[in-house]
């Protein structure tokens, strides 16, 4: 299936939510860091069951299982397989990006089915090394349906260091719009929305209504909700038919002060931070089974 359908039949199903997965124990139920080798799971499984039926996308941060060692890369093997088992499209924040042929061996081990046991449906990659260094990406999201989020205006307050830049009249950010643009075109799925999209973060949407104005084909993947202070409703206002908007919330929804709190409670409390992210949204961004 391609990615542009399987975002369209989510949203319109579940919503534009994305449960983000950064497993820090610092913030964590103690109940759940009480075996430290099995941490990443237990997280990973009471986040997926406080979120049934409220996301269709979880997003996990590769760096937090990376933490952990090889033990750690073995765990995000197998909570992918668990969020699948669940029925979520999997996206992995792992920003990865180097030269053509290094690009290549990430795009086999992420994007091509059977490839490892990391394959996932959706990847962020980085720009920063020229747009050669993303066609092995850009070729298997079109050859095997998988999605792309390139990083075209990050959320964290440095951004504008690089992205807002202005070269021969256009800021970085723009630049890189453009070419995610015309790989969104090339990459086109039944519904027009193309499978390489953009991380536009949810701290910015005036400059995420420009650069919608440049890839109207392109799904946004917006993090930045909660912690951050990302804009809910004039993020989700930036989706079109053609160019969803996925808002991700990773602290915000699973991060805890109460930390005797017991499982119950906890998943009870990530229904209700999930529901309460929904309710922030633009109306357009709620399917209407949900809306009550
Ligand atoms: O521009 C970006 C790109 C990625 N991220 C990642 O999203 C989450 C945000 O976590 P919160 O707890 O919801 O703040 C994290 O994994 C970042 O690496 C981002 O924040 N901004």
């Amino acid at each position: 299936m391609h990615w542009g359908d399987t975002v369209k039949s989510k949203i319109e199903t579940v919503g534009s939510l994305v449960l983000g997965i950064d497993p820090a124990p610092d913030h964590a139920p103690l109940s759940l860091c009480d075996r430290s080798d099995l941490f990443l799971e237990r997280y990973v499984k009471a986040l997926l069951d406080g979120a049934e039926g409220k996301v269709g996308f979880v997003k996990f941060q590769s760096a937090y299982f990376e933490a952990f060692g090889s033990g750690g890369m073995a765990s995000l093997a197998r909570c992918i397989a668990i969020a699948r088992e669940r029925r979520m499209a999997v996206i992995l924040d792992a920003k990865r990006g180097d030269i053509g042929s290094t690009a290549d061996a990430y795009a086999r081990a992420y994007l091509v089915p059977g490839g490892s046991d990391l394959e996932v449906d959706c990847l962020t990659v980085n720009p920063f090394l020229g747009p050669e260094t993303l066609k092995p990406f850009v070729d298997c999201a079109r050859d095997y349906g998988k999605g792309l989020f390139i990083l075209v205006k990050t959320s964290n307050p440095g951004s504008g260091w690089l992205q807002d830049q202005i070269v021969d009249g256009t800021s970085v950010s723009e630049r890189v719009a453009e070419a995610v643009a015309v790989w969104a075109d090339e990459t086109i799925g039944d519904h027009g929305i193309g499978a390489v999209g953009a991380v536009v973060g949810a701290t910015y949407p005036s400059q995420g209504q420009r650069l919608r104005t440049v890839m109207p084909r392109s799904v946004f993947l917006a993090p930045g909700l909660g912690f951050q202070g990302g804009d809910p409703r004039a993020t989700s206002a930036l989706a079109t038919p053609t160019g969803p908007v996925l808002i991700s919330a990773s602290r915000g929804v699973a991060a805890v002060e109460d930390r005797e709190m017991p499982l119950d409670a906890y998943r009870a409390l990530i229904r209700s931070r999930l529901d309460g992210f929904r309710q922030t949204l633009s109306p357009a961004a709620i399917p209407a089974s949900l809306s009550g």
